[in-house]
């Protein structure tokens, strides 16, 4: 372990020594390879901008041409107009674009997919237009923009300044995501993208956490605007949505979502004209065949294919030791507490469609397992949902541990303790099920957005990754899903799924748990280990709703079950009872 981090260290060491021997050659090279290799560093920083949102949170955001375009444009018109320091201006340029970021992030994120493009494509042509027309950004002339301060006669021999700053802004950049990409929020970042409900339910403030990350995306944008404006003239055209579209295009041939993609697709875009010197015509034609090619046939970009080759990614690092997984201790003034959940008088319909839910009222004791059982459509699953926040009823009260919880989110109630898992699992299938797992911890592990930025440079950063590892190793564990620790989701059997969602609740000590059909899928000796499971957390003092439609392993678990059928709650009675009720026979056991 210690020589396995050692030679980890001497590989970053040889690769920094590498990169700044690099840019002492970039920094001493002619002056038009010197601008080719600057060009591309401005646009690798563009690239890794719009793959932090793009890769990660998979908002394809157009707007990154904007954001670049008022890094340029603040800092060249406060430099000629206002006399201001081109250095002091780094830091208002990239406030000035991620705070627009954070706007047009907070306006946009309602809409996903095609209509955030929209939205922020929208974003980059009112700029253009407004650079376009506007006297002070010099019109379609432009601005000549500042140039950089030399090195003092002592370190003449470092080479151009210029270089320097734009080779080590790329550096910082690489090591920021790179940084991320190790840090417990990546996978949480993932989760937000392909699988939102799950972040929430994990306490995950997803809305938030998107808006950040565009805010910090659309400051990387501006600080290569900032960089850019020392190249020479800033002007609409540098800047327009075609920019846009060839970083989105640099991204993809280069791998989406990999740290050192986005910089091989910006020095293949970039750096494409130059290289091939043909009629301009020819030049553009290829260049579409090329990206064309390469995005339809290597998907996964050059990084991706080099990985193809090579072998899968590292996975995390599995713990030797299992820890018990942990309940949370019960706040004392919750000892008097009977109720855990209780829904007054719920009514709920979908916007299409009549009511599903009618006058539904149910009371879940504490520490109790409740079951929730009814024919298929009964509104089981849309119950479920009610309770944990991802419905507004519009009609009455949902109370969890007392609480009236109607205007909380699902990550509100998960920070109340509240956890569930989904008929059909929600996880990040390319991570592997312990990464899953430790999503569950996000409210439990403080700081996981603060620190991510420098998380492995920080040791409490990597003692709480290998808790955080351990932990959910030992969930897995627990769950009887141990052999399946390191796999990607997407090679693990359904059942070993429903097992790792299970996990995931169960590593952050849940108070509540709902539990949607968690035994589908399983095989029957894995459904008898689930009901040892769930009767250790019964044990532990933790209160559950299960729906479930395998009755004969259902039933012998709980305490009280409710029927519904239609909407309506049929009978809430003990398991005996609602096998002897003659309606329940009959409407849901069909006799
Ligand atoms: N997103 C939706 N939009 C419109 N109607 C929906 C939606 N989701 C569910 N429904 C409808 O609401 C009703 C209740 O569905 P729900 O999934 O809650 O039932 P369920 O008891 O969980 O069923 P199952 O046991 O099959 O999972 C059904 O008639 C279903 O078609």
């Amino acid at each position: 372990m210690m020589a396995s981090s050692f030679s980890r260290r001497a590989v970053t060491g040889v690769v920094l020594i590498l990169y700044l021997l690099g840019t002492w050659l970039a920094a001493n090279a002619s002056l038009s390879l010197q601008s080719l290799i600057l060009v591309a560093g401005v646009f690798g920083i563009l690239a890794i901008s719009l793959d932090l949102v793009a890769g990660m949170l998979g908002l394809y955001s157009l707007g990154q041409g904007g954001f670049f375009g008022i890094g340029a444009y603040v800092t060249a018109i406060a430099v000629a107009d206002f006399n201001v320091s081109p250095f002091l201006m780094l830091p208002l340029a990239m406030l000035a674009s991620g705070l627009c970021g954070v706007i047009i992030g907070a306006m946009s994120l309602r809409v996903s997919g095609l209509y955030f493009a929209i939205t922020t494509f929208i974003f980059t042509l009112v700029l253009t237009v407004m650079a376009t027309d506007m006297q002070i950004t010099g019109g379609t002339q432009g601005l000549l923009g500042p140039a950089f301060t030399d090195f003092p006669a002592g370190l003449a021999w470092l080479g151009a300044p210029v270089a320097w700053c734009i080779l080590l802004a790329l550096l910082a950049a690489v090591a920021l995501v790179w940084n991320i990409r190790r840090s417990p929020l990546y996978p949480v970042l993932l989760a937000i993208r392909d699988a939102e409900p799950f972040a929430e339910a994990a306490g995950v403030q997803t809305s938030r956490i998107k808006i950040g990350v565009f805010g910090l995306s659309a400051a990387l944008a501006g600080l290569a605007g900032w960089l850019f404006c020392f190249l020479g003239v800033v002007s609409p055209g540098q800047f327009d949505w075609s920019v846009s579209l060839n970083v989105l295009v640099m991204v993809l041939v280069g791998g989406i979502n990999t740290t050192v993609g986005p910089l091989v697709g910006a020095a293949f875009v970039s750096m494409f004209p130059a290289v091939v010197a043909i009629n301009p015509w020819l030049e553009e034609v290829l260049y579409g065949a090329l990206s064309i090619i390469a995005i339809t046939m290597f998907p996964a970009g050059v990084v991706g294919l080099i990985r193809l080759q090579f072998g899968k990614p590292a996975t995390v690092p599995e713990s030797t030791s299992v820890p018990a997984i942990a309940v949370l201790a019960r706040d004392e003034d919750e000892a008097g507490l009977e109720n855990a959940v209780e829904c007054r008088g719920i009514d709920f319909s979908y916007p299409v469609g009549p009511k599903v839910l009618r006058d539904v009222s149910v009371t879940v004791r504490r520490g109790h397992i409740h079951g929730l059982i009814g024919p298929n459509g009964s509104g089981k699953s849309t119950l479920a949902n009610v309770i944990a926040g991802r419905l507004r009823p519009v009609a009455g009260t949902v109370f969890v541990k007392g609480k009236p919880v109607n205007g909380l989110s699902p990550s509100g109630r998960a920070r109340l303790g509240l956890r569930r898992t989904f008929q059909a699992a929600q996880l990040v299938r390319e991570l592997t099920t312990s990464q899953n797992v430790s999503i569950g911890l996000y409210t439990t592990m403080p700081g996981i957005v603060r620190r991510a930025a420098v998380w492995p440079l920080l040791p409490s950063g990597r003692r709480d990754l290998s808790w955080m590892n351990s932990q959910a190793a030992g969930a897995l564990h627990a769950v009887g899903a141990a052999n399946w620790t390191g796999r990607e989701v997407d090679d693990v059997p359904h059942g070993v799924e429903q097992l790792t969602q299970l996990a995931s609740v169960c590593v952050a000590g849940p108070d509540i748990i709902i539990l949607d059909e968690p035994a589908t899928g399983l095989s029957s000796g894995e459904v008898a280990h689930l009901a040892t499971i769930l009767a250790g957390l019964k044990a532990k003092g933790v209160t559950m709703i299960i729906i479930e439609h395998q009755t004969r392993f259902l039933l012998p678990l709980c305490d009280q079950v409710t029927v519904l059928n239609a909407g309506e709650v049929v009978l809430t009675a003990t398991a005996d009872e609602v096998r002897a009720n003659p309606i329940v026979r009959q409407v849901y056991l069909g006799e």
